[in-house]
């Protein structure tokens, strides 16, 4: 029996088709390319170029490879995009996961484990936040994550199919073998930005806003490591078959740092000054988000690998001083 990786060619999903393959999964990957990358697809995985929403296509994937089980990764990500362009998230967000859905009650598969976010929530009425918290998405990419857990929890009222939604934090970091990373063009995440000053591809780093009620007054996210992220799909997939049960469940470390922190422990990881250069805030960023992770640790038995942002950090300058 074979895992389908939607996405499977991106940053989040080719490190847990990575750490499937290690522990002898078969892996199938779906993917159009529009974000991902050739180079982060796993040799051993079976590799389908196309679109999520091109039903026959995806039909045909379904009809050729074995597939017991659903990792859902392909979406569009930018926040400041989907605020622009609203009806293309919605397109490929949410179309996209209801032919998905199609395609999987069609061929009678169970169990689907998929990226939800903390933009779920909005702004947070408290820190940390749990997930029986309220979620009002701010922008529209968190508006379609939430709606894409909506439908998966009437998919499973009316055709007993399962999911497990983890809703991540701030992913980042990079495989520790070096081969696989975080690759977006355009890059928007802030460790890969600050780590592009000492690659001598960025002269300084901009901080957006010093002006938050914080210990320092930039924003506090909550960081975790890609392959701690990986790690727990392939636990929520085993609590699919264990228990066949769905859930909604955050995925962070539970530790809170700042933007400043982040550029400190990168000049430590890197060994190396970084010029920081302090902009006005960007619209939308809320001041604070950090998770509450008893819930993962509780259900999942999960329990980070990586704790220390400056490891985190290394692992992803590992990656970038790799790349030619
Ligand atoms: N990176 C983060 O910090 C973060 C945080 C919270 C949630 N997420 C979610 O996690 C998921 C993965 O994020 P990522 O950073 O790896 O993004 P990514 O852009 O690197 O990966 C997404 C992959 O899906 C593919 N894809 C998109 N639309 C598709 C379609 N219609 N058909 C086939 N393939 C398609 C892309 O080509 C890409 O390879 C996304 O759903 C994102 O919303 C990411
Ligand atoms: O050049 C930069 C880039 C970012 N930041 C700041 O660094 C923090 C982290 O920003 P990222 O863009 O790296 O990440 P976000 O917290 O905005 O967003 C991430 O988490 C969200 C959930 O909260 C969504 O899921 C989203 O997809 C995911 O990228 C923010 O305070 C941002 O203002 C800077 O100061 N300078």
């Amino acid at each position: 029996m074979a895992i389908l990786v939607v996405g499977g060619a991106g940053y989040i999903g080719s490190h847990t088709v990575y750490a499937l393959v290690e522990r002898g999964e078969d892996v199938v990957i779906v993917d159009n390319l529009q974000t991902g990358f050739p180079q982060l697809i796993h040799p051993n995985a079976r590799f389908y170029e196309g679109d999520l929403r091109d039903k026959a296509f995806l039909e045909s994937v379904f009809e050729k490879e074995p597939i017991e089980g659903v990792i859902h990764f392909a979406a569009n990500s930018l926040v400041g995009v989907s605020m622009k362009e609203p009806l293309e998230y919605f397109d490929n967000n949410v179309y996209g996961t209801l032919v998905l859905l199609e395609t999987m009650k069609k061929f009678n598969v169970k169990h689907i484990v998929f990226s939800s976010t903390a933009a779920t929530y909005g702004e947070p009425k408290r820190i940390p936040i749990e997930e029986s918290d309220a979620t009002e998405p701010t922008n529209p990419y968190g508006e379609t994550k939430l709606t894409m857990e909506k439908m998966m929890k009437w998919c499973d009222q009316a055709y007993g199919m399962k999911y497990v939604a983890l809703r991540y934090f701030n992913a980042c970091g990079a495989h520790p073998n070096g081969k696989i990373g975080e690759l977006h063009d355009p890059e928007t995440h802030l460790i890969p930005l600050i780590l592009q000053v000492p690659l001598n591809k960025r002269p300084h780093i901009c901080v957006f806003g010093n002006d938050y009620p914080t210990k320092d007054g930039t924003c506090i996210r909550d960081y975790i490591h890609v392959c701690d992220l990986a790690d727990a799909h392939i636990r929520a997939l085993e609590y699919l078959k264990a228990h066949n049960q769905s859930e909604t469940i955050n995925l962070g470390n539970g530790e809170g740092y700042s933007v400043l922190e982040i550029i400190e422990a990168a000049k430590k990881a890197t060994g190396q000054p970084i010029e920081v250069k302090i902009e006005p805030r960007r619209p939308g960023d809320p001041a604070k988000l950090v998770a509450n992770t008893q819930k993962v640790r509780d259900v999942l038995g999960w329990t980070p690998r990586y704790t220390d942002v400056e490891e985190i950090i290394r692992t992803a300058w590992n990656f970038y001083t790799r790349q030619v």
